[in-house]
């Protein structure tokens, strides 16, 4: 062919490269990072070292990150360090908050590439990008599943007038292998692995709640970062393996409310590790009981119109917390002054988002 078309042999710019960091809980070596070279590598990480500042963390070479221990977060937060979990995963919040980027994906050291039924490897980091550039639609449920994906579309009877939809602000990714049980579950079907690979990202309707969970996340940073507060959990507290919970369950209300949307489903990962059933029921078993208080007081929780950015949300929320919440026990009145706290901190360190009710609803502005 005559002047036939060239290819460079550039390789294309990873998407959202400058605008997204990943942020990691560990307590251990970060080796899994070989096994995600390929997707995380042009990335930024953002490395949470919880437990013994003093031990190393040894990070593969060719990474970039930053890795953040409990003296650093001492040093950067002074007395609001008390709102940062430690011992308990929920530490890696501190990553979203001197994060400067966009977009956040978090992932667990124990989460590997998985397959897709064709044996093919799945990109975790792409799929989530996908799943947040693109709208959601919390208002009317799509039979069809994800109607911006490509091959699928809106089905009759669904009004023209949502199928614009809302903003996504949170991407919520699913686990091969060993499935986030709780563990009186995990304790009944110790052997139970989840083997079943399902082709779909939904979004949860308006007004409902969902367990979220922090092992493979990703989120709008700039559209929600403020409520994505993982609860104080761990040393010196009366329950753990909740944090990504209070986290989901805050950010939701404030979605539902800001007009917002939250997708759950692909991509899914490879959880290689069962954590003890019986330290986790250990931690857990506040949370399972506290729970059936906690979930009827989100789902009648109020915002009024006067909450017109994530923060004054988060805030009208922890007042609540602390009218409502405090007489199941006192953990929730620390708990909700932590909220205060938290935010506190997010506006010292990224500015108070004042603006952030103008945002566009164009997902990619
Ligand atoms: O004290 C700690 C314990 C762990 N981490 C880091 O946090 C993640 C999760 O740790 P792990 O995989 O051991 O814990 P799980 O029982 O699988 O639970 C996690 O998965 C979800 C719930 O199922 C939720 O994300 C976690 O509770 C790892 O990166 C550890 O290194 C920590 O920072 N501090
Ligand atoms: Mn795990």
């Amino acid at each position: 062919m005559a002047g036939g078309a060239t290819f460079s042999d550039a390789k294309p710019t990873p998407i959202l490269k400058d605008e997204l960091d990943i942020v990691i809980p560990t307590i251990r070596n970060l080796d899994f990072l070989e096994m995600w070279r390929p997707y995380f590598e042009p990335y930024h990480l953002i490395i949470v070292q919880d437990g013994d500042p003093s031990r190393t963390v040894r990070v593969p070479d060719g990474f970039d990150y930053e890795l953040f221990n409990r003296n650093d977060i001492n040093r950067i937060l002074g007395p609001k360090a008390s709102c940062i979990s430690f011992k308990d995963s929920a530490c890696r919040c501190f990553g979203y908050l001197v994060s400067k980027k966009k977009y956040i994906f978090t992932i667990d050291d124990d989460c590997f590439v998985a397959k897709d039924p064709s044996g093919k490897e799945i990109n975790a980091l792409e799929q989530h990008v996908k799943n947040l550039l693109n709208p959601s639609t919390p208002l009317f449920f799509n039979t069809l599943y994800d109607p911006y994906r490509e091959g699928a579309d809106f089905v009759r009877g669904y009004p023209f007038s949502l199928r614009e939809g809302v903003p996504t602000a949170v991407s919520h990714g699913l686990w091969l292998n060993i499935p986030d049980y709780d563990a009186p579950t995990q304790l009944a079907k110790p052997l139970e692995r989840n083997t079943r690979f399902v082709d779909a990202v939904l979004t949860i309707p308006k007004g409902t709640l969902f367990p979220m969970c922090g092992m493979n996340l990703a989120f709008n940073r700039q559209l929600i970062g403020p409520a994505m507060y993982f609860g104080l959990m761990g040393d010196g507290q009366p329950i753990g393996r909740y944090d990504d919970m209070w986290a989901g369950w805050c950010m939701k209300v404030i979605c539902d409310h800001l007009g917002y949307g939250v997708k759950t489903g692909l991509p899914y990962i490879w959880h290689s590790k069962a954590s003890n059933p019986f330290v986790n029921l250990k931690k857990e078993y506040n949370g399972i009981f506290w729970q059936e208080e906690l979930i009827p007081f989100f789902q009648s929780a109020v915002l009024t119109k006067e909450c017109t950015t994530v923060q004054k949300c988060y805030l009208e929320l922890s007042k609540q917390v602390k009218a409502k919440l405090g007489k199941i026990d006192p953990y929730f009145l620390k708990l909700a002054d932590a909220m205060v706290t938290w935010v506190e901190a997010w506006d010292e360190l990224n500015g108070s988002g004042e603006n952030s009710s103008n945002l566009t609803n164009d997902p990619e502005k």
